[in-house]
């Protein structure tokens, strides 16, 4: 097992900071296109160290470590001479990107099997991808390139290829399907599907693929010593979401030649900078950290070719938009048009498209499911509950899921509240009414979040107390339930929240504690309910004709996610009529109106209409 997140830091040289000793024996930068040689072409490496275990390639001698919380490689042989890359490089085609004499790439696949032993015998819905192909898919935009059925009709190359069947996929989901041709053409791209459905995949395909295939034609990086120049930015939100992306990423990118480097504030930066120094093809980051290694000048962004939004709703809503803007507009990455720009969330309310507008040059707009709305691979179970009994009901429902778990075992329960003391004293309580439970939220450290994430996802502690940190992006297989102890304020937020379960063609449970305090929720609960083919609860209905008399369902929390699609063909954004985006197409007949709009006073308009 990889060892943990203080074990890198403690066994980290000290003292020398990023890079101090890596200029001598830098190696030299190749392109990704002539850094994918098979094995045989390699030529063993006299001064490896054979620690590791051996790897299906025949190749050995990584030194696995946990640097916050991801398992970021560490080549034995690479504290004693640095395997270069693109930072300061030369350009030559003799070395390859993972250099491969001196310095060898793990195996990202070695730690699922473990992981998924644990949770076999629990297990039993298996992938079901068949469950999303009715799903109503809406592009929109100029020649829209048309989707795929199957991951052989693209090219995304042999290594990808390999990777794809060792991660298990067997054909893409309907978001891989639209996004990887609209990417590989190279377009941009602002996606929306829901929670669980494969994203990440199809973002990160077209991306590696993209690297793999740039040739030496490709303009060459600045020699600038010790400063990185990726040509991929992958931005999320949280830190947690950025290391299961740079995991993904680096399984997808295995054997390609294409480097991954993960970023994230709460880590040490000397040991991000040391990574980044071994040269960075795709960087995934928060935006904090990034801003801080661009304001140090260890990244420049002047080569960036694709920039990548996870969770785009969220990276541009007030929170994090400043940081945003001074990211990709006030540095040197080039602009939209010039870089190829792909935004993904499950949400994308109208006014946080038009605000994403800025980002994009010519985009398509791809629309899986409606906007903003969950799948119904999810149970979703609404309870009037009073504050004061919320606990006891908690402790209810944790008592009879564990009457029916396997083995009288816990199953894995997400529990959402609103506040960060709400997190520990809920946490705290569970443990000592006998219910092992962790808790993640803003004001623990990084190693105690990380901490806490593997700890729920062993099952070790099978029930974790969260705030809305946990909320977005984070696949964690075998969530049964998740439960709403304390409601958020906007339907979008739930949506996430719910969406950690009922992941990847599973089901799930996701149940919500709702009183008087939840009023303004009620009416876009009861709708997105119902469009799930959800069984609304009669006094929910009735909560939701009350708050919403005289408004439109618009009106709500969402802040107009139900007037979504594409908002450039919206009358009052649209001066130039469809014509100017080349019309759009809809799949599957989803115009039909489907009862949808129906049940809670005034009528209201779809989505679709
Ligand atoms: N084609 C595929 N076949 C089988 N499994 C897949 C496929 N694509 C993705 N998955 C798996 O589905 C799960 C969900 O994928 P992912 O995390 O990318 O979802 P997402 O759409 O980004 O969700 P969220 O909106 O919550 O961020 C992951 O475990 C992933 O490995």
């Amino acid at each position: 097992m990889p060892t943990s997140w203080s074990d890198s830091i403690e066994k980290a040289p000290t003292g020398g900071g990023a890079g101090a000793t890596s200029h001598a024996s830098r190696s030299t930068y190749v392109p990704p296109h002539l850094r994918n040689r098979p094995p045989s072409a390699d030529p063993p490496s006299a001064s490896v160290s054979h620690a590791g275990p051996a790897l299906g390639n025949g190749l050995q001698g990584y030194v696995g470590s946990n640097v916050g919380g991801l398992q970021s490689v560490v080549p034995k042989q690479d504290r004693i001479a640095s395997g270069g890359g693109r930072g300061g490089g030369v350009w030559n085609s003799r070395s390859v990107g993972w250099d491969r004499g001196r310095e060898k790439e793990a195996n990202p696949f070695q730690y699922d099997v473990d992981s998924e032993a644990a949770f076999e015998a629990q297990d039993s819905t298996g992938i079901n991808f068949d469950a999303y192909e009715d799903i109503p898919v809406e592009t929109s935009g100029r020649n829209v390139p048309p989707p795929v059925n199957t991951f052989a009709e693209i090219d995304l190359g042999e290594a990808l290829n390999l990777n794809i069947r060792r991660c298990k996929y067997v054909k893409p989901t309907p978001v891989q399907r639209h996004a990887i041709p609209i990417s590989l053409s190279g377009r941009d791209l602002m996606a929306c599907a829901q929670t669980g459905s494969g994203k990440t995949a199809a973002f990160c395909f077209p991306i590696i693929s993209g690297i793999m295939r740039s040739n030496q034609s490709a303009p060459r990086p600045p020699r600038v010593p010790r400063m990185a120049f990726p040509l991929a930015l992958i931005l999320s939100p949280t830190r947690e979401l950025s290391i299961q992306i740079h995991e993904e990423a680096r399984k997808f990118a295995y054997q390609t030649g294409v480097r991954v480097v993960v970023a994230y504030g709460g880590a040490p930066i000397n040991l991000q900078l040391r990574e980044l120094e071994r040269g960075v093809d795709i960087l995934v980051a928060t935006p904090g950290r990034l801003v801080d290694l661009l304001e140090r000048a260890r990244v420049s962004l002047q080569m960036i070719r694709y920039l990548a939004l996870d969770e785009a709703d969220r990276m541009l809503d007030m929170g994090f938009e400043p940081q945003i803007r001074r990211i990709v507009q006030q540095m040197d990455m080039p602009s939209p048009g010039v870089r190829q720009t792909l935004l993904f969330s499950a949400t994308f309310p109208k006014e946080i498209q038009s605000l994403a507008a800025d980002f994009l040059s010519d985009y398509v707009f791809l629309a899986v499911g409606r906007v903003g709305s969950s799948t119904d691979l999810i149970v979703q179970r609404v309870e009037y509950v009073l504050e004061t009994d919320k606990r006891s009901h908690l402790m209810d429902l944790l008592h009879a899921q564990r009457a029916n778990g396997v083995q009288a075992k816990q199953a894995l329960t997400l529990v959402f509240v609103e506040t960060k003391k709400g997190a520990d004293s809920l946490e705290h309580w569970l443990c000592i009414n006998g219910f092992p439970a962790t808790s993640i939220h803003g004001d623990r450290t990084q190693q105690e979040r990380e901490y806490a994430l593997r700890s729920f996802k062993s099952g070790k502690t099978p029930i974790l107390v969260a705030t809305d940190v946990a909320a977005r992006g984070l696949d964690i297989p075998h969530v049964a339930h998740v439960v709403n102890f304390d409601l958020p304020n906007d339907i979008d937020d739930y949506v996430h929240r719910i969406g950690r379960t009922g992941r990847a063609g599973k089901t799930g449970l996701a149940t919500a504690f709702f009183n008087e305090n939840n009023s303004s929720l009620a009416r876009p609960l009861a709708d997105l309910m119902q469009e799930s083919n959800q069984e609304v609860p009669a006094w929910l209905a009735r909560f939701a004709a009350r708050s919403s008399f005289g408004k439109n369902r618009r009106g709500g929390g969402s802040g107009g996610r139900f007037g979504g699609r594409d908002f450039r063909r919206d009358s009052s954004f649209n001066r130039g009529g469809m014509d100017m985006y080349g019309g759009c197409s809809m799949n599957n007949g989803y115009n039909t109106s489907s009862g949808y709009g129906g049940g809670y006073g005034p009528p209201v308009a779809s989505a679709w209409d």
